[in-house]
């Protein structure tokens, strides 16, 4: 094969994506490309989108547009994996897989190939183009994993779990929040729309915003002076129960790079201390640039070893508020991760458990009497959910649940959700979400 034969480039229609810019062009080079990714990928030793990260570091040729196909096609795959694996037959090779997927996830014809696959695999991607797809059980139709389809299936039942996985496999908005020391949501709004950038209120969040399409906004002038950030409506909403006052102590126990601590800063007015715990330095000095953008003053960013550190202990009894936004298996974000549903197991749940019981047992020691701790999690698993938050009740007679639903009514948010809040994308269009609030009593119980 010559080298310009090898990267004759073929226009090819894209209909879905946000970045799809309508026609990509496509060559052999690409093509080789999005296979060696997706084979990282699918390796599932580390996320995806730090493979697509790292692999786009190591290769700067790949240009803006030939980024955007391989990370949509990439995406795709393992969003469907088990359907494009069926299509293509018994032990597909990645490139199996992504052939494929443009055969028949993305619709290309026959002549969007020429140039670009042998004849051999020409006539093999006839056969796939015909294939039928009858799925062996309710996994497979909804292109989970078993155990997660078992488990979602007792907690949501089979119609529930339908709508969730179709919600899951739709790209999620663009939400920001507004930095409400800096700028009030009706003025946020203005500005975008009047540079062009289609925005509108989001449905609970007071704060939120949400944009139409996905533009890049890391040199947005209002992003620079610290007028928003990004941060998924659902996120903000655990800010709202969290409450925090004027002048209080407040911590966020779990804070990695600070999408909520933000908030609580903004919520404080930068007044009383804000301590930003975690275990990961990296995320942690992701942090700091975002105080100092925000223009908070109140957050004190604190590494600790693990949950019993001195550091912790230092603070017993004095917290007014104490978030505990846990780390967990992830799977209400599988509109944005989608590799998480093939990298977690039953195993790594029921590890993630014991962690998440240990970080909110010595979080609560953080508390005074009165004062209120918010358990959080980005899971749909009542394992990592309901369960911690039962077991911890059954053993700390001194705190007792409070209304999630009362809380956000109480600052004008109106979401029938009862005493724990649970978001599902394909309900409130949010990430998947977890939380319950919990007060110390007074009187110790
Ligand atoms: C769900 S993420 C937090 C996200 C963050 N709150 C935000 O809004 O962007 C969970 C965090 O818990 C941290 N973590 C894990 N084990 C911990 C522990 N024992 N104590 C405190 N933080 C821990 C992780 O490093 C991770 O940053």
């Amino acid at each position: 094969m010559s080298k310009t034969r090898q990267n004759q480039r073929r226009p090819v229609r894209m209909e879905r994506g946000s970045d799809a810019p309508g026609q990509w062009t496509v060559s052999r080079g690409l093509m080789a490309h999005a296979t060696q990714v997706l084979a990282a990928v699918l390796s599932f030793e580390h996320p995806a989108d730090a493979v697509l990260s790292r692999y786009f570091r190591e290769h700067r040729e790949i240009g803006h547009r030939d980024r955007g196909f391989i990370a949509e096609a990439v995406y795709g795959i393992v969003r469907r994996l088990r359907w494009v694996a069926r299509l293509a037959g018994v032990k597909p090779l990645p490139r199996d897989l992504l052939l494929a997927w443009l055969a028949r996830g993305e619709g290309w014809s026959s002549k969007q190939f020429e140039g670009l696959v042998s004849a051999a695999e020409f006539r093999w991607l006839e056969e796939v183009r015909a294939k039928r797809f009858e799925p062996a059980g309710l996994g497979e139709a909804l292109d989970l994993p078993d155990w997660l389809t078992v488990r979602l299936s007792a907690e949501y039942g089979d119609d529930a779990l339908q709508a969730l996985a179709n919600g899951f496999n739709r790209s999620a908005p663009l939400d920001l929040r507004a930095n409400l020391l800096k700028i009030n949501r009706d003025t946020l709004l203005q500005e975008f729309v009047s540079s062009g950038v289609e925005a509108s209120p989001c449905r609970y969040s007071p704060c939120g915003v949400r944009l139409a399409g996905k533009p890049a906004l890391q040199k947005h002038p209002l992003f620079i002076n610290g007028s928003f950030e990004v941060q998924d409506e659902g996120s903000q909403l655990l800010g709202y129960l969290v409450q925090p006052r004027r002048g209080e102590l407040v911590v966020d126990f779990c804070a990695g790079a600070g999408g909520k601590t933000l908030q609580l800063g903004a919520m404080m007015r930068s007044t009383g201390r804000l301590y930003a715990f975690d275990v990961s330095e990296r995320r942690l000095a992701k942090l700091k640039p975002r105080m100092a953008r925000a223009g908070l003053s109140n957050v004190h960013p604190v590494l600790i070893a693990h949950e019993r550190d001195a550091k912790v202990k230092r603070l017993a009894g004095k917290a007014d508020r104490v978030l505990v936004d846990a780390p967990c298996s992830g799977l209400g974000t599988l509109r944005r991760n989608p590799d998480l549903k093939w990298r977690q197991s039953p195993e790594s749940v029921a590890e993630m458990t014991l962690k998440q019981q240990a970080i909110l047992d010595a979080a609560a020691n953080l508390v005074k009497p009165g004062g209120r701790l918010v358990y959080a999690t980005c899971s749909l698993l009542a394992d990592e959910n309901e369960a911690v938050v039962d077991a911890f009740v059954a053993s700390h007679p001194d705190f007792e649940l409070m209304s999630a639903q009362a809380v956000l009514a109480e600052q004008g948010v109106a979401l029938d959700c009862g005493e724990r809040l649970r978001l599902l994308p394909h309900v409130h269009d949010t990430d998947g979400f977890f939380a319950a609030v919990l007060e110390r009593k007074r009187d110790g119980g």
